[in-house]
């Protein structure tokens, strides 16, 4: 429409604050300088993630009460079933709790010792779940991904030519599967193109490979199609949606991105029954049963009705509207992000912001920890902090990246919160070529940035 407000109207709402910079500056000092630390109400506007964070719309919450806790069979689950055949035309679904709960089921049954899994980027918690089966996760994203003030309408997309150069390497025998990660995460939120879909899948038909999508942010992805890719300018969202899981066998997704849901996660596979029928044992000692996957009946119907109104061309014209605000308002204030914006944050470039600050002292993270004190503002450090070390040698990995994640909540902040976002990061950007990078006086063994503490160098 020509009118840019937002398609809904507020009902309820939560009060936050803004606790004073001394108790800010205490605060992240006293928790080891881990944003994930503090807790929710030491943080005023909490862009850490847009998983399990949005707001649900009154016909969720009315679903909630429709919850049918039988322990096999749900109502609930028949309506996800139905959800998941209308919208992916996939035959099987298997809930879970979350995403990984999903990979943790799946994965293994494709995935084995020595193997290798690529994908366009896996997200931390994916590449996680392809070690834990054994293999080992490859990215193969393009160079468009790591230019990030360079324009490119696709920088999630996967590059076809290096994967076929590594399957011929490695023998294909030895790739368990390619992932195709919806949008990319880790490259920015950005997004990859059905041509380079359809590319992937005759790469993938070539060597007799299983094709599957990481489809935790499939909407926005599709938005994106529908947005920038020739031809499809005319197509609805739920036909690109289609098209984009037709070229897969199974997917994983945490319903805590697309499904607008505050927990939750789906296996769905498309019409390999024995797949499918090795998945539903596993998920019984993993998820407790096939019909419930870990959720109680209520949540799988919030998922059902979420997964109907993530689609919907009004919410994505401004869920998506209201993430390139954010970025033209810091783009105008110079402050360097992965341009084009992605479709669930921002990503500021940390690595150009802060040039003095090398890769193994998390200049992503010295930037989120300057912006909570500055406004009280959480963000998320998508770097080398992330990334980890390698699992063979325990050399600290270099990402590609050195990125600060300003990840929006699905309609919880209005325009005025990101305008504080902005200010915040010019405050930042002054006081930028101050900044000391960060190193640890903790480090776990897995999954390290949930948990890790630092202190200034
Ligand atoms: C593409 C993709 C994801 O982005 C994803 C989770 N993302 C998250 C959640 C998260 C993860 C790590 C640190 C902080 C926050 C995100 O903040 O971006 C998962 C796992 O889903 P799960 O969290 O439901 O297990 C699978 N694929």
């Amino acid at each position: 429409g020509d009118f840019k407000a937002e398609p809904f109207k507020i009902k309820a709402v939560e009060p936050i604050q803004l606790i004073p910079r001394r108790e800010r500056e205490e605060a992240i000092q006293k928790v080891g300088y881990n944003l994930f630390s503090l807790n929710s109400d030491q943080v005023y506007i909490d862009l850490l993630t847009d998983s399990g964070t949005g707001a649900m719309s009154d016909r969720q919450w009315a679903g909630l009460m429709q919850g049918d806790e039988s322990y096999a069979g749900s109502d609930n689950y028949q309506k996800l079933v139905a959800v998941v055949q209308e919208l992916f035309d996939y035959e099987y679904t298997i809930p879970a709790h979350q995403g990984r709960g999903a990979e943790q089921v799946l994965f293994p049954l494709l995935a084995g010792k020595g193997q290798y899994g690529i994908s366009n980027m896996h997200f931390d918690t994916t590449k996680a779940h392809v070690e834990l089966a054994g293999a080992k996760a490859v990215d193969m994203f393009t160079e468009n991904a790591v230019e990030t003030g360079k324009y490119h309408p696709f920088k999630g997309n996967l590059d076809v030519e290096k994967a076929e150069e590594f399957i011929q390497e490695k023998g294909t025998e030895k790739i368990a599967f390619i992932i195709m990660t919806i949008t990319c995460n880790s490259a920015g939120g950005q997004p990859v193109s059905l041509e380079n879909i359809k590319n992937t899948k005759l790469l993938a038909d070539r060597y007799d490979i299983p094709l599957l999508l990481d489809a935790a942010r499939f909407a926005e992805n599709a938005y994106f199609i529908k947005q920038r890719e020739e031809g499809y300018q005319d197509k609805t969202i739920k036909t690109i949606v289609k098209e984009m899981f037709s070229y897969a066998e199974a997917f994983t997704l945490s319903a805590k991105k697309d499904a607008i849901a505050n927990i939750g996660g789906l296996i769905g596979i498309k019409d390999d029954e024995k797949l499918y029928k090795r998945a539903r044992s596993r998920s019984v000692p993993l998820e407790g049963f096939p019909t419930y996957g870990g959720l109680a009946g209520r949540d799988m119907e919030a998922i059902a009705r979420g997964l109907r109104e993530v689609i919907q061309l009004e919410y994505l014209d401004y869920r998506i509207g209201q993430v390139k605000y954010l970025g033209d308002n810091l783009r105008e204030a110079g402050i360097p992000i992965q341009y084009p914006v992605g479709g669930h944050a921002v990503f500021v470039d940390a690595g150009k912001m802060a040039p003095h600050i090398p890769h193994n002292q998390f200049p992503g993270q010295a930037l989120g920890v300057e912006l909570y004190k500055e406004a009280g503002v959480r963000g998320v450090e998508v770097g080398t902090l992330l990334l980890g070390r390698d699992p063979d040698t325990g050399e600290n990995l270099q990402a590609p990246l050195e990125l600060l994640r300003l990840a929006i909540p699905r309609r919880v902040y209005t325009d005025n919160h990101l305008d504080v976002v902005t200010e915040g990061m010019k405050r930042v950007r002054d006081k930028a070529d101050q900044l000391s990078g960060l190193k640890f006086t903790y480090e776990p063994e897995v999954l390290r940035h949930f948990t890790a503490k630092f202190e200034p160098v």
